[in-house]
């Protein structure tokens, strides 16, 4: 297996505050791994240093073996990577099928014909302007503009945070289906029960390190490492 999406020892700083202070994580192609954390602990700032967002002072990072340390955001999308964010930057004037038309890359391997096949919501509200779809609707939207970008590597935060459980059942099932169709994926997400069902591997962050790590099987059968880090008796 190779890997998709490497960093070493990031350090990233707002101002004077050293938010990230040294964290190191892979995933391999084809495989969903979480990142998780409670609030403040630095998640969303790590994926904003691996995008580019937010300039590392220290550390590497690799995106399909080449390295896009300090690269500006455009270009690390350019090689492959795609951030869907937590307010899901989508055109509310513009109808569903414009959102994604403008998302889409000249030679990149995704269709609308592909994407309305994982996210066929997107296709029955495809006239909808983005203001008037629900907040899942947005989100699968949101999934879908980065796809049309044809990144190797997909960065998804909190992409289930307050939607119904049945909305949430649809998107896991979609974020399986855009994993199979080749994409790797590093997902920030507070949902355990998604997070368990999802991913091949978890890394735990606190107060901006890497402080475990577990496979989808430690991470179900430990749950001491749930109520230690992440506060919760789940
Ligand atoms: N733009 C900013 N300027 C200054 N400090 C910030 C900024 N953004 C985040 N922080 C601080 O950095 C720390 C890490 O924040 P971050 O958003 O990465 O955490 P998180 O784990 O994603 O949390 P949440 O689940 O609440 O989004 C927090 O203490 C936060 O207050």
């Amino acid at each position: 297996m190779s890997e998709a999406l490497r960093i070493e020892d990031i350090h990233s700083y707002y101002g004077k505050s050293h938010i990230i202070q040294g964290v190191s994580l892979k995933v391999e192609e084809g495989e969903i791994v979480t990142l998780l954390g409670r609030n403040g602990a630095g998640k969303t700032s790590t994926l904003k240093s691996i995008s580019g967002l937010l300039a590392p002072k220290r550390g590497h990072v690799w995106i399909s073996g080449e390295e896009t340390t300090g690269w500006p955001a455009y270009r690390a999308a350019q090689n492959g990577l795609a951030l869907v964010p937590e307010h899901r930057g989508i055109f509310g004037l513009l109808t569903v099928e414009e959102n994604l038309r403008i998302s889409q890359r000249r030679g990149a391997q995704w269709s609308l014909a592909d994407i309305y096949q994982i996210f066929p919501r997107l296709e029955e509200r495809r006239k909808n302007s983005g203001g008037q779809l629900s907040g899942g609707e947005q989100q699968m939207l949101a999934i879908a503009r980065a796809l049309l970008g044809g990144p190797k590597v997909l960065m998804l935060d909190e992409p289930v945070e307050g939607l119904a459980p049945i909305i949430v059942e649809e998107i896991v099932a979609q974020i399986k289906k855009v994993r199979d169709a080749g994409v790797s994926i590093l997902l920030v997400e507070q949902n355990l029960a998604v997070c368990a069902e999802l991913a091949d591997r978890h890394y735990i962050i606190e107060l901006g390190k890497v402080v475990h790590h577990a496979t989808a099987a430690e991470f179900i059968a430990d749950h001491t490492v749930r109520d230690r880090y992440l506060g919760v008796n789940a």
